[in-house]
């Protein structure tokens, strides 16, 4: 079992592609496992080296007792990066894991090339509701959280489908402690000012039925960064790469090539 142990944590990660391809690391959402990007490899280009990782609290990964910070979050990317002598990456990180992508890029631009924040914000949401949510899921379990969550990440056309089932499941069986450390980790975070001084090549991606990330406030955090670019995914919520993984991963690999990076050896 590809296990990594980090300095108070051990994560669950899975590496797969050639050792010369160019890097693409895939940061999962908040509820979610590594199997979220399941729907979208089979869309992507060939001969990307892509790394996927439970986060701290998910998964098969190590469930510390809360509180989590989002600099523990971004350490523990960092590590696991080291860890695997992976740099010069691009990080695609959904939601939360756009955060850790946002505070690892200000943090070792070293190991970073590109940026793709998708359904991400430089600030996610208000404590309070962040708060208020913890206090439900605490009480009565994340199950209570889930129609609510399953509105916001999926549209109407694809809930009334039996897929939805799975990613309820995937949300609801989440541990306590790692949904909770991790809303705690994003409702502290505000990465306005530190994403403002980046300069990478960035792309942000949204969904134009996003009920957690709306397109404007993912687009407001994309122009932080001088020369970003944005592309809206249609027909798609939360997590468009599962509703639209056709569209999605055509996003994603233009910009590759747009900027060079297409399937380029990391030797540069
Ligand atoms: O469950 C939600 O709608 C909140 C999601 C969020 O903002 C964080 C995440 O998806 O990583």
């Amino acid at each position: 079992m590809p296990t990594a142990q980090l300095e108070d944590i051990s994560l669950y990660y899975e590496l797969t592609g050639p050792e010369t391809g160019l890097p693409l690391v895939l940061s999962n959402s908040l509820g979610c496992t590594l199997e979220m990007w399941d729907p979208l490899l089979p869309h992507l280009p060939e001969g990307l080296r892509i790394l996927r990782y439970d986060r701290r609290g998910h998964g098969r990964s190590g469930v510390p007792k809360p509180p989590y910070s989002m600099g523990q979050l971004v350490r523990d990317t960092e590590q696991l990066l080291d860890h695997l002598a992976l740099e010069r990456c691009v990080f695609l990180g959904l939601s939360i894991g756009g955060m850790v992508a946002q505070g690892l890029a200000v943090k070792r631009p070293d190991l970073l090339r590109a940026l793709i924040l998708s359904n991400t914000a430089a600030r996610i949401a208000t404590a309070e509701i962040w708060r208020d949510r913890a206090a439900t899921a605490r009480v009565q379990g994340l199950g209570a959280l889930a129609d609510a969550t399953m509105e916001r990440w999926f549209t109407p056309r694809f809930r009334a489908t039996p897929e939805v089932a799975a990613w309820r499941a995937m949300f609801a069986d989440t541990p306590l402690d790692g949904w909770t450390g991790c809303a705690q980790a994003i409702a502290g975070t505000d990465f306005y000012t530190t994403t403002a001084m980046l300069r990478l090549p960035t792309l942000g991606i949204a969904g134009d039925h996003d009920g957690s990330t709306p397109p404007d406030l993912v687009r407001e955090t994309t122009d932080l960064v001088a020369g970003s670019e944005f592309a809206l995914i249609h027909r798609a919520g939360h997590l468009p790469h599962v509703e639209q993984p056709a569209d999605y991963a055509r996003t994603v690999a233009d910009f590759l090539a747009r900027h060079d990076l297409h399937l380029a050896p990391n030797t540069h």
